[in-house]
């Protein structure tokens, strides 16, 4: 990697805990964040806005490549997405833009597209990159590789809850379906498939919070000296 920034990956499957535990660990460290999972629902959105065929791979690449996104931090530390000049912080954070995410993450012209961009993420002082493949595929030399994990259920349960504090309605048997689905959809693509990267750290964080994972991950921060 021509670029030395250190980068912490943090993969695994849906509502594991990874956006939350990759923003406090980038907070701690002064470190940049990348959300890949919200460069693919951004995709899943633009795709929709402009009427696009899936069976068109090329044009996806393209859009892939070019997609005008902007991540805003705004004065109360919150970040704000802008997709072609329009805010979508919550409209891409719905369960349809993420089941039609994982539709289009199995496109190897998708990922292909997205991958140069993701890379560019990792700049001085360091990197904390949320994601599927972010330690096998997109940074695959990053000094510590993290696989977290929990049961379909807690996380269907976590999903429901945060959900729910939107005001979105859910059924919780609908979402652990849709959960494992989408669980089985990112395994068993042929390209970049949801596994943990050689040398992973496995977290099940079925019976852990939130504090007690990131403890985890600032520990082995810790041990390569990075705070
Ligand atoms: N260890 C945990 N215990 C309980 N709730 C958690 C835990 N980790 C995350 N959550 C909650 O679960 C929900 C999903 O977490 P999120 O970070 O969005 O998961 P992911 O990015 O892996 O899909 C959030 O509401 C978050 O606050
Ligand atoms: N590095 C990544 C990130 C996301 N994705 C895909 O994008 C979808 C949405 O990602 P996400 O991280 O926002 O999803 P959640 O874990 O928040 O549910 C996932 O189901 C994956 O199919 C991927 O393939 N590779």
């Amino acid at each position: 990697m021509l670029n030395q920034a250190p980068v912490i990956t943090i993969d695994g499957p849906s509502g594991a805990g990874k956006g939350t535990v990759s923003q406090i660990v980038a907070e701690k460290l002064g470190w940049h964040l990348l959300d890949s999972g919200a460069l693919y629902r951004l995709l899943a959105l633009a795709v929709s806005h402009h009427g696009m065929s899936v069976e068109d791979v090329e044009a996806l690449k393209v859009l892939a490549e070019h997609l005008d996104i902007q991540f805003l931090q705004t004065p109360e530390g919150k970040v704000e997405i802008i997709l072609e000049g329009e805010v979508v912080t919550q409209a891409i954070r719905t369960e349809t833009v993420g089941n039609q995410a994982s539709k289009l993450a199995a496109i190897p012209e998708v990922r292909e597209g997205l991958l140069v961009r993701q890379r560019a993420f990792a700049q001085t002082p360091g990197l904390v990159a949320d994601g599927r493949d972010m330690g096998t595929v997109v940074f695959p030399e990053a000094s510590i590789k993290v696989f977290l994990t929990a049961s379909a259920e807690e996380r269907a349960q976590r999903r429901m809850l945060q959900l729910q504090d939107k005001g979105d309605e859910v059924n919780f048997d609908e979402l652990v379906k849709t959960i494992k689905e989408r669980d089985e959809r990112d395994a068993n693509r042929a390209v970049a498939p949801l596994v943990p990267a050689a040398g992973a750290l496995v977290i099940d964080s079925t019976d852990l919070s939130i504090d007690e994972v990131v403890e985890v991950v600032l520990s082995e921060a810790s041990k390569a000296s990075y705070i």
